[in-house]
């Protein structure tokens, strides 16, 4: 029987689609001979849920949609409807997948103990960011982060299995809910990025190997708030003004993050005399995008301390952000280090 060997076509009528998430993940995989495929599977889970997601937010305008659910979370929070929708889509696929023994969800105040007696993984999941923007049609998202229990599988939940630092994720990422949606994660070996063909109803690789911008010209900070800046950082945004940066603030943190990683660029959300640690979740929003950061090459801290290296405490803490090219978050550390000595001094 003869046979021929397969050789890729290089036909313009049946053009490349590209690489999908489920073929990356597989090929990552292999990367490692002794992975088990249970990490491979909880990112397939988190991938179907986020194509779920987006279909809810591409319908957000609608009545049954649109609004506040009626609910306060733990953080004091009007629950809008989509971040409940987003929350029970997320957690019903990690819970469904089999890969999770516990999650932390923003919209939860307890941990989820999922009762999974071969669950080895534990994820931090802010289901929806930026709800302050869904109804008015501005960019939104999905923020995760995944650890290994540290206890044996099987035995019951421990504290230590949650409050782990940023430094021991296994993997995080976030998904964006934009003009058009991505899903951009990092298992520790480089940062990808994946755009949604709804068409195909798949993620394909669009934005390989992602790498920020060293330095910027974009500073994103809500300065609603200066008055309540301590010197340090009004003192490095005078200097971003005198250098005329472009300031530029959607309001959703995986928006402004994206876009500060792709061009350039500082996203801050300080420690105010009214908030000292600042609005943002060290769980599940701040771990995660300061790992993605570093794995692209930027940077995250808190003010002063490396974000991945905080020891958590509780489960909803919340901690000041300076996040992005590696440049400028030095220099805005080193300013209000500066400042800082100064008022002890
Ligand atoms: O309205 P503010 O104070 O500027 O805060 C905006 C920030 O709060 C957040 O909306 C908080 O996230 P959630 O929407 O998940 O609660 C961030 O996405 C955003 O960067
Ligand atoms: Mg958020
Ligand atoms: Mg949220």
């Amino acid at each position: 029987m003869k046979v021929k060997y397969y050789t890729p076509s290089d036909s313009k009528l049946a053009y490349s689609v590209g690489v999908t998430l489920d073929r990356f993940i597989k090929m990552k995989q292999d990367d490692f001979p002794f992975a088990s495929g249970e990490l491979s599977q909880l990112l397939r889970d988190i991938g179907l849920a986020a194509k779920i997601v987006n279909r809810e937010t591409n319908r957000a305008g609608l009545a049954n949609i649109a609004g506040a659910f009626g609910n306060t979370n733990i953080q004091g929070e009007e629950q809008q409807k989509l971040d409940v929708i987003a929350n029970i889509r997320f957690t019903r696929a990690l819970t469904k997948g089999g890969e999770v023994c516990a999650i932390v969800s923003e919209e939860d105040d307890e941990v989820i103990d999922l009762q999974n007696s071969s669950g080895k993984y534990v994820v931090a999941i802010d289901p929806l960011d930026g709800s302050s923007n869904i109804d008015v049609n501005i960019s939104i998202g999905t923020i995760f982060s995944i650890y290994r229990r540290v206890t044996p599988v099987g035995s019951p939940i421990q504290p230590e299995d949650i409050m782990q630092p940023g430094r021991n994720q296994v993997a995080a990422g976030y998904v964006l809910y934009g003009s058009s949606t991505m899903l951009v994660y990092t298992t520790g070996h480089g940062v990808n990025g994946f755009t949604y063909e709804a068409s195909l109803g798949e993620f394909f690789l669009s934005h390989p190997d992602m790498k920020a911008p060293q330095n910027g010209k974009i500073y994103s900070i809500n300065e609603g708030t200066y008055n309540h800046f301590e010197p340090g950082l009004r003192e490095y945004l005078e200097n971003c003004k005198k250098l005329e940066y472009s300031a530029r603030y959607i309001g959703s943190l995986v928006a402004d993050f994206h876009r500060n990683l792709l061009k350039g660029g500082i996203y801050i959300y300080p420690a105010t005399t009214k908030s000292p640690s600042g609005k943002l979740r060290l769980l599940y929003e701040a771990n995660a995008l300061a790992f993605i950061a570093e794995q692209a090459g930027a940077s995250a801290i808190d003010g002063e301390e490396r974000i991945l290296d905080i020891q958590p405490s509780s489960l909803h803490q919340r901690t000041p952000l300076y996040i992005g090219s590696i440049e400028m978050v030095k220099e805005v550390g080193a300013l209000i280090k500066k400042r800082r000595a100064l008022t002890v001094g």
